[in-house]
């Protein structure tokens, strides 16, 4: 697979480890820097602007409070786009791990790292990056049909109660803002929301991810690390991607819900679990129900309540609110100019399919406010493909336009293969996620 173009940014102080970590990354993507002086951060700012910030969290050597890499992360955060950010620690720190993900990094690694765990969670933050920019971004979950309003009063009726939530929707209709609109409503709202791909999960270290393991527990388990279900305590765990989980990962989950608790690999006791989950898929409910694909058993665990997302063709009086919302937030964003929308561009802007849903919206409203050269928005500057059916049917196509279709109906066979399955469909192809994502918009798959 050639090199990733996203920026990575090392900031740690021990040079070691610092080119360990270069060197590791170099070979998936082409930009890895490395930082070791905090001080030095804005003027590295002001010259690039990195998608993810591996963080050590205490830079001078015997500190241990973590509070300069909080204070960093801090700063990261409050930047207008801001990096994802894993925190590092030396210690097997969990309360700083999990005080660092409470102010919003996206994951953390304890040091000394297992080198396909860095790799997974570097390219999950990428992916994330790429293709969900908005995610916590404070973007509210906007839209004033019918749909949203119900969807909102459901929010709003299941948020204070403590049942297991599935939300159901095609590709980046906004399951994920939904599971963090329930959470920000919820009395766990002061603690920790954490999403987990697990369609991204490796089988063989899920038990670690998602439970934790204690040192010595396998042959690279150098030291305790806590799962995704101890550094979400006290709040919300999102699963994402359920329907991609192969079942024996299923079982495992169902069985931490069943018994309410988990024990850590190598660990001699269970511990309570204390969150609420919520879950989302893209999985049409005919394939959710069917037993070779996902067990029923850990359906009925899961989806206590059903939200569904419609799909945004669905809910087309929505689509002006959120073309003005991303124009303007694109607009101050990157200094552009405030400019309307044509005659008719709204019109066929609504009429549009949009395949990927809001987050190609959101896509296309970023590319149109850096991009349109005029004094207004017309549907040319939103880049979107030609209608899947017109591109399907088209007779042949000037030679430099072949590429590109061979490209469309490759992908396109992938989906069909995949039955949808994003993660699948991208393995299947040798892309990351978010690249699938960006291949699919462009041709308005
Ligand atoms: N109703 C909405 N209002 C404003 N922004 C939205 C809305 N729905 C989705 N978005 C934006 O669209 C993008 C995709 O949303 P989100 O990640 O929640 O979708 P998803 O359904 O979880 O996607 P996937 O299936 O790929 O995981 C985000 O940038 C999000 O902020």
């Amino acid at each position: 697979m050639p090199p990733s173009p996203a920026s990575i940014l090392i900031l740690d102080d021990d040079d070691d480890v610092a080119c360990a970590a270069q060197l590791l990354l170099r070979r998936r993507h082409a930009r890895v820097a490395t930082l070791g002086d905090p001080a030095q951060l804005d003027a590295r700012l002001a010259a690039s602007r990195p998608d993810v910030v591996l963080l050590d969290l205490n830079f001078t050597p015997g500190r241990i409070d973590g509070l300069e890499g909080l204070a960093v992360l801090a700063r990261l955060r409050a930047l207008p786009r801001p990096p994802a950010v894993i925190a590092l620690t030396a210690y097997a720190d969990v309360p700083l791990a999990v005080e660092a993900i409470k102010r919003g990094a996206l994951d953390f690694i304890t040091k000394p790292w297992d080198n396909d765990r860095l790799v997974a969670a570097v390219d999950g933050a990428v992916a994330r990056q790429a293709a969900a920019p908005a995610a916590g971004d404070g973007s509210p979950l906007m839209g004033d049909s019918s749909p949203m309003h119900a969807l909102r009063s459901m929010i709003a009726a299941v948020a204070p109660t403590e049942a297991n939530v599935m939300v159901l929707g095609e590709n980046g209709v906004g399951k994920e803002l939904v599971a963090r609109a329930i959470h920000a409503a919820s009395r766990r709202a002061p603690a920790t929301f954490l999403a987990v791909d697990m369609g991204a999960l490796p089988e063989a270290t899920f038990e670690s991810e998602l439970f934790g393991h204690r040192k010595g527990s396998f042959t690279d388990a150098r030291s305790d690390r806590a799962g995704r279900f101890q550094a979400a305590r006290g709040g919300t765990l999102f699963l994402d991607e359920i329907g991609n989980m192969p079942l024996g990962a299923q079982a495992k989950l169902l069985t931490a819900l069943e018994r309410r608790e988990v024990t850590p690999l190598g660990a001699d006791r269970a511990e309570g679990l204390d969150v609420r989950v919520v879950s989302a898929t893209n999985l049409d409910e005919a394939r959710l129900f069917d037993p070779s694909v996902f067990r029923p058993d850990l359906l009925f665990r899961l989806n206590t309540i059903v939200l569904r997302v419609p799909p945004l063709r669905e809910r087309q009086e929505d689509i002006p609110q959120l073309l003005h919302h991303y124009l303007s937030l694109y607009e101050s964003q990157y200094g552009r100019p405030v400019r309307e929308l044509a005659p008719h561009t709204q019109e066929r802007l609504c009429a549009w399919s949009w395949p990927g849903n809001v987050r190609a919206l959101r896509h296309a409203c970023e590319r149109a406010a850096i991009l349109a050269p005029g004094l207004e928005y017309h549907f040319e500057d939103f880049g979107l493909a030609t209608p899947a059916t017109a591109t399907v049917a088209a007779p042949a196509e000037p030679e430099d336009f072949r590429l590109g279709a061979r490209e469309r109906d490759t992908i396109a066979a992938a989906l069909d293969k995949a039955k949808g399955n994003i993660s699948m469909a991208a393995r299947m192809l040798g892309l990351s996620r978010a690249a699938l994502y960006r291949k699919m918009e462009k041709h308005g798959l």
